[in-house]
């Protein structure tokens, strides 16, 4: 019994102490229970044993006052019988058991006046202007009186991946997004918790005097609403539809972006509950509900090495196809080959599987353990040498090359963002994923990815609908300008108008602009010394030339020859109706044609000379104008074959 409550006093202490974790929640709430066991067989229970006390004490450096009235913990079951028995003739609302923060917060006089953490129990942090940047909460409501609420604050997976994707220390990644909010919440400096898009969802409500809530829990989560705040996904249940909710939230998880880690059931008849008192640990009103996670035996496959925009390498398990919690899951990330060699994780091994907070697939045990071999040596996405490096408590693998295409996310980003390329549907994180996955190499492979059709769409999260609309995307952001293409490069210093600039001082000659010196850059107004080299600097590379003429050879540049040197457009009419593809919408068509000294007018007139309509058969108003008047109706191809022919 000593031994176990050292053990999880331990773990304890770096979960609420310092966000971290030195076990996975499955193996504390299995020591906890052995211990919860021993402590009911022998009727002993020591002082200091996790069993009765909340939490840690709380060391930051933040400043620390004393709750009015204590947060306890929950007590837990994995049965749906004990629910029942819970529930006995009462009434109940069930909501999620969020995965965060526990916050209280207190309104005086209609103003946001103090946040404190759960902290140990009794004492928690003030943390009120790291409150005040959360994403949802209102900071003036229009109740008066003395308010105090609880709630969690919980960061979305999404923001967890992004955040966690752009720290490079594999041992300074957070482990879940329980862990990255307890660190991002609890800083010293708002500003740092306003990065990390934190939202809050009330929970309960403990005073506000003066309301009449008729006695109902569910009456005062309306009020929480009403006065502009997010309340957790509640609904209500007696005995007999208790099952029948616990499956209907169950089966809402795959969709949930914020972590949860159970149910929590509450009597709704607020004297009733609060007539049954505490425990020392826990109150009696309330009861969680845990996942009886599953667990499958597979068989470990192959370790998959992923790169990242920093380097690290993460390895991830391939293993045999089970299904989990009503998916089919065949991998899990083993963040680094610490964990690895823990595991003695080799190729072969009987493992046992299962997924966190029924979301994220994990490793719960190694049954054969046969040993780590076969690190790579190479990079999967550059080829280059990779290194193991020991970080602080991890061992992790690195690519050391600094070209490598995993490393340059940020200039694939820059490459698609909206002044650039413009594909929209190709955010940071997909494209990460293709890269490291070998998607994209080059620039121009954005436009290849039909290659790798069937591999996307079976990602995770991605479907036919998601990559028919991402090739869509790129098909139409082939039609572009130089100077935009050029501003794609991320040359250093290049923003749209010196690209802009520079391309009219070549008359849109590309192969003039790649021969410029520093002194010709230099002369052209606007371009100053510094521009002119790093110009001349990435196109001495002769990587960077072959990769930007790979591009252009992908791309439809109307504008690259005439811009204000040929208007031949100059003294014609368009009319342009209907959807667009290869434009983002017909502003973009009308942009072009006047820049090549065309007009554009709303109606088809006399003075019309093309239509442009890509439904060139329909009976439009304007079709049937044009036919009386004897207007063409041209297609978007054909007005494209005009531009490109000049
Ligand atoms: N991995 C580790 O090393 C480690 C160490 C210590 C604790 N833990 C984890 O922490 C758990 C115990 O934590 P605990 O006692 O701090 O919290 P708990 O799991 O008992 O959760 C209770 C708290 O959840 C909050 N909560 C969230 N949503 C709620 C809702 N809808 N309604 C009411 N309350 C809601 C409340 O603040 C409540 O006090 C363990 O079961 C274990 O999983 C892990
Ligand atoms: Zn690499």
């Amino acid at each position: 019994m000593l031994e176990l409550v050292k053990l999880l006093n331990d773990a304890g202490r770096a979960y609420y102490q310092e966000s971290r974790e030195i076990m996975s929640n499955r193996e504390y709430d299995k020591l906890y229970d052995e211990l919860d066991e021993l402590e009911k067989e022998l009727g002993i229970t020591f002082a200091n044993s996790p069993t009765v006390n909340v939490g840690y004490e709380v060391l930051s450096e933040l400043p620390k006052e004393r709750h009015e009235s204590p947060m306890l913990s929950l007590d837990k079951t994995k049965e749906i019988d004990e629910l029942k028995r819970f529930l006995g003739e009462q009434k109940a609302l069930m909501s999620w058991k969020l995965d965060g923060l526990t916050i209280v917060l207190t309104y005086r006089e209609g103003q946001l006046f103090k946040a404190v953490t759960r902290g140990n129990g009794e004492v928690g942090e003030v943390i009120t202007n790291n409150a005040r940047v959360f994403k949802n909460i209102p900071l003036k409501i229009a109740y008066q009186g003395e308010l105090i609420l609880r709630g969690e604050a919980v960061i979305s997976y999404r923001e967890f991946e992004r955040i966690n994707s752009e720290i490079e220390d594999a041992d300074a990644k957070y482990k879940n997004p329980r862990n990255l909010c307890s660190g991002s919440v609890r800083q010293l400096n708002n500003e740092i918790t306003a990065k990390r898009n934190v939202r809050f969802y009330a929970f309960s409500l403990v005073q506000a005097e003066g309301v009449d809530f008729r006695n109902s829990r569910c009456c005062q989560m309306n009020w929480l609403m009403e006065q502009g705040f997010e309340v957790v996904e509640f609904h209500e249940v007696t005995a007999q539809t208790v099952e029948a909710e616990v499956i209907k939230f169950s089966e809402k998880i795959p969709q949930n972006d914020f972590p949860s880690d159970g149910l929590v059931l509450i009597y709704d008849d607020i004297a009733y509950g609060q007539s049954l008192g505490r425990t020392s640990k826990f109150p009696r009103d309330s009861y969680a509900f845990k996942w009886a996670d599953e667990v499958r035996k597979t068989t470990l496959m192959e370790i998959e090495w992923s790169p990242s925009r920093t380097g690290l390498i993460n390895p991830v398990a391939i293993f045999e196809p089970v299904e989990l919690e009503g998916t089919t899951v065949s991998r899990a990330s083993v963040h680094n080959i610490s964990i690895m060699e823990e595991l003695e994780l080799g190729i072969g091994d009987k493992i046992e599987v299962y997924k966190a907070n029924m979301i994220i697939p994990q490793i719960a045990q190694n049954l054969t353990r046969s040993g780590v071999k076969d690190i790579p040596k190479q990079c999967p996405v550059c080829q280059g040498d990779t290194e193991i490096k020991q970080v602080a408590n991890a061992k992790a693998l690195y690519c050391t090359n600094p070209e490598c295409q995993a490393k340059h996310v940020k200039s694939f980003a820059l490459l698609v963002s909206r002044d650039a390329l413009n594909v929209e549907g190709l955010s940071e994180a997909t494209l990460e994923k293709f890269i490291s996955k070998g998607y994209i190499r080059e620039f121009a492979d954005i436009f290849h990815l039909d290659r790798y059709q069937e591999e996307i769409q079976s990602l995770e999260g991605f479907g036919e609908k998601s990559y028919r609309n991402l090739t869509a995307n790129a098909e139409k952001a082939r039609t572009t300008t130089l100077p935009r293409v050029i501003y794609a490069l991320g040359i250093a210093n290049i923003g749209l108008a010196n690209a802009k600039v520079i391309c009219k001082e070549f008359q849109y000659d590309v192969e003039a602009m790649l021969h410029a010196t520093e002194e010709e850059l230099n002369e052209i107004p606007g371009v100053g010394g510094v521009i002119a080299k790093a110009f001349v600097d990435y196109f001495s590379s002769r990587q960077h030339v072959k990769q930007f003429l790979d591009l252009l050879n992908e791309l439809v540049l109307p504008k690259e020859t005439v811009e204000e040197t040929k208007q031949i457009f100059a003294g014609i009419n368009f009319v342009i109706t209907g959807s667009v593809t290869h434009f983002s919408n017909r502003g973009e068509v009308k942009e072009l044609i006047e820049s090549l000294g065309g007009k554009v007018t709303g109606s088809v007139t006399s003075k019309t000379n093309y239509l442009i309509n890509n439904d060139v058969t329909s009976a439009s108003s304007k079709n049937k104008k044009a036919n009386e008047l004897g207007i063409p109706i041209i297609s978007e191809e054909s007005f494209l074959e005009m531009v490109r022919e000049g």
